[in-house]
């Protein structure tokens, strides 16, 4: 392993550990404000109210609250798509259909429990919204360090985009980056709502052609 990639690694950790430091300090009222602008930035992008199918995540402990988009999407007729976390790192993903759908998983998760569909199904979604730790002004993510993600999102279609969600403070000017990492299409936060990285990008144009309105 090379110098560059050990002080990659290094440099991850440290910032892992900080921001999760920082989250376990957010008390209760910020969480809830943070999942209500969450919820109603993404509730009025015009392209993903025409998505059928869209895989989220269901937040814990200081994510970023992602537990009213869920449910507002499902309410509004979305298909919603949850990852379960298998031993190996890969997800597995299943609906969501209410609460009651969910149980409590190892690793302080909560996870659907109805039929999986494999980890090829991420192919189905029309948009990937992906918890992380740390978004650079690239796009590139910080996860939790287990790569989950980094492999999920391979699974993803090319016209599909990837959208990190993060507290305000967790955008960064940089995250350290090793070759494995791919930039995700948007990031948003509570305070400033949803940025695009790349307009041009191809995972943009015409979605509303081509998931028929
Ligand atoms: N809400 C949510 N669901 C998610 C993720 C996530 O980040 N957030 N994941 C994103 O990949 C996957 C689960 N990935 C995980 C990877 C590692 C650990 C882990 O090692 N946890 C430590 C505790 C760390 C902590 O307290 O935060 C442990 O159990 O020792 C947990 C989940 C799928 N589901
Ligand atoms: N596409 C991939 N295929 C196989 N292994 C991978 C892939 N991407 C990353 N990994 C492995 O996963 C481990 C963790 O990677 P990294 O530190 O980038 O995780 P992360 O991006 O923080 O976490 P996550 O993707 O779960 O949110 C690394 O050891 C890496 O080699």
């Amino acid at each position: 392993m090379s110098d560059q990639g050990d002080r990659d690694r290094s440099a991850k950790r440290e910032l892992r550990r900080r921001v999760l430091a920082e989250r376990r300090a957010r008390g209760a009222s910020e969480r809830a404000r943070a999942g209500s602008a969450v919820r109603d930035a993404l509730m009025a992008v015009p392209w993903l109210s025409m998505a059928g199918t869209v895989a989220c995540y269901y937040s814990v402990g200081g994510e970023p609250d992602t537990r009213g988009l869920v449910t507002a999407l499902w309410k509004r007729g979305t298909y919603v798509l949850l990852p379960v976390f298998l031993p190996g790192g890969d997800l597995d993903w299943a609906s969501f259909d209410g609460p009651d759908s969910l149980a409590e998983a190892g690793h302080g998760l909560m996870e659907p429990t109805g039929p999986r569909y494999g980890p090829g199904a991420l192919a189905r979604a029309d948009a990937v919204v992906c918890p992380a730790l740390a978004v650079d002004r690239a796009g590139m993510r910080l996860g939790r360090g287990a790569g989950c993600y980094d492999r999920a999102l391979a699974a993803k279609g090319p016209h599909t985009p990837a959208i990190a969600v993060v507290h305000d403070e967790e955008w960064v000017e940089r995250v350290p980056a090793e070759p494995h990492d791919r930039p995700v299409d948007a990031v948003l936060t509570p305070g400033g709502g949803l940025h695009v990285f790349d307009p041009a990008s191809p995972v943009w144009p015409d979605r509303g052609d081509r998931h028929g309105g």
